[in-house]
C-alpha cells in the first residue's frame, strides 16, 4: 500500500526521526520515497540524509508538491506559520496526516486546499523502535482509504486504534506524554538505588530491567495490572511496605492528575491555532 507514495515530512524534530526510523526499520518504504524540511536548521536536515539516506530540502513547496502525504511534524505553535506558507499549495486528493497536540482536522482543513484529506493522528516517541502507541482519527473529507493510508504509515512503528476526534486530548495526556512519565519514573528508580549504596550503572540496569520485565508480563500473561501488582506484593513483606508510602504520597493519584493536566494542555494548544490570525 505504502510503496508507491511519497511521504513528506513538514517538521524534522524528534517526532519525525521517530517516525522516519521506525518507517525504515519497517521495511514499508524505501529512503527515496521520503523528504524531510523543517523551519531553518540546515545542519539538522544534513543529519536527516545521512542518517537515513532520505531527501532533504530546505523548500517546503518542494515536499508539498512531491509528496502523497504530508506529515505535519511541526510544534502546535508552528502551524498556523507554516500553513500560511504552504497550506494553499496543497492539493485536492492530498493526505495531511497531522501529529501535532491539540489541532483539530477543522482547524488544519481551513488552512490547506479544499478537498485535502485531513487526518490526525497522536503517536508516541517509541515509533523509533515500532513500538508507539497511537490513536487517529479521519478529519472532515477523509476517506476510508486516506484512514487506511495513514493506519498503515503508523501502523509501521507500532499499535493503532481509531477514536473520534475529541478522545484524541485524552490520548495525548496518556499514551502521547506517558513515555515521559515512565522515563521519569525510571530516573527515581536509579535515584533511589544509587542512595540505597547501589553503584549507578548497576541501579539503571536493574531499574530498566524491571521496567522492561514489568511491561512483558502485562503484555505476556494478559493479567489485570492490579493482579500482577498482588503477586508481587507478600502480606507484611517489602513491596506493602514500598507502596504503603507511594500512597502516603499520592502516587496513583498523581498520575490521574499528571494525564488529565496533559490532556487540558493539549486542549489548550488547539486554541492557538483556533485564534491565529487568518484562521478561518
Ligand atoms: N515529541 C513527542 O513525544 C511527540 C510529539 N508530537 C507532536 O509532534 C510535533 C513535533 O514535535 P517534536 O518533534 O517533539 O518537536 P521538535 O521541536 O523536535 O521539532 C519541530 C520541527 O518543526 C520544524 N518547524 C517549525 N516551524 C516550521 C515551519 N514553519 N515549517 C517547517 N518546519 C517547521 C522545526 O524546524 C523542527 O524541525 C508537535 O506538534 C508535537 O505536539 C506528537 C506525539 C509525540
Ligand atoms: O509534549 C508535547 O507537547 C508532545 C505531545 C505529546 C508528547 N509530546
Amino acid at each position: 500500500m505504502l510503496e508507491d507514495l511519497t511521504i513528506g515530512f513538514l517538521g524534522a524534530g524528534s517526532m519525525a526521526e521517530a517516525l522516519v526510523h521506525g518507517l525504515l526499520g519497517a521495511g514499508l518504504t524505501a529512503p527515496d520515497r521520503i523528504w524531510v524540511t523543517n523551519r531553518s536548521n540546515r545542519e539538522r536536515l544534513g543529519g536527516f540524509a545521512r542518517r537515513f539516506g532520505v531527501h532533504v530540502t530546505p523548500d517546503k513547496a518542494q515536499v508539498v508538491e512531491r509528496s502523497h502525504v504530508l506529515v505535519i511534524a511541526c510544534k502546535p505553535k508552528d502551524v498556523a506559520g507554516l500553513l500560511a506558507e504552504v497550506g494553499r499549495k496543497t492539493r485536492p486528493g492530498q493526505i495531511a496526516l497531522s501529529v501535532a497536540a491539540g489541532i483539530s482536522t477543522e482547524a488544519l482543513a481551513a488552512g490547506l486546499t479544499p478537498g485535502v484529506q485531513v487526518v490526525r493522528a497522536m503517536p508516541n516517541t517509541s515509533s523509533q523502535i515500532r513500538e508507539s502507541a497511537t490513536a487517529l482519527c479521519g478529519g472532515p473529507g477523509a476517506t476510508p482509504e486516506a484512514v487506511a493510508v495513514c493506519r498503515a504509515i503508523l501502523g509501521a512503528v507500532g499499535k493503532v486504534v481509531e477514536v473520534p476526534e475529541p478522545l484524541l486530548d485524552a490520548v495525548t495526556g496518556l499514551s502521547g506524554s506517558g513515555p515521559a512519565y515512565v522515563y521519569a519514573m525510571v530516573e527515581a528508580l536509579v535515584e533511589a538505588g544509587v542512595r540505597a549504596g547501589l553503584p549507578r550503572e548497576v541501579s539503571h540496569d536493574l531499574a530498566v530491567q524491571t521496567v522492561l520485565g514489568a511491561a512483558r508480563m502485562l503484555v505476556e500473561t494478559r493479567e489485570d495490572p492490579a493482579v500482577l501488582r498482588q503477586k508481587v506484593t507478600s502480606p507484611g513483606g517489602t513491596t506493602m511496605a514500598g507502596l504503603q508510602v507511594l500512597s502516603e504520597h499520592g502516587f496513583h493519584e498523581a498520575i490521574v492528575r499528571a494525564v488529565s493536566r496533559a490532556a487540558e494542555r493539549s486542549r489548550e494548544l488547539g486554541l492557538l491555532l483556533a485564534s491565529a490570525p487568518g484562521a478561518d
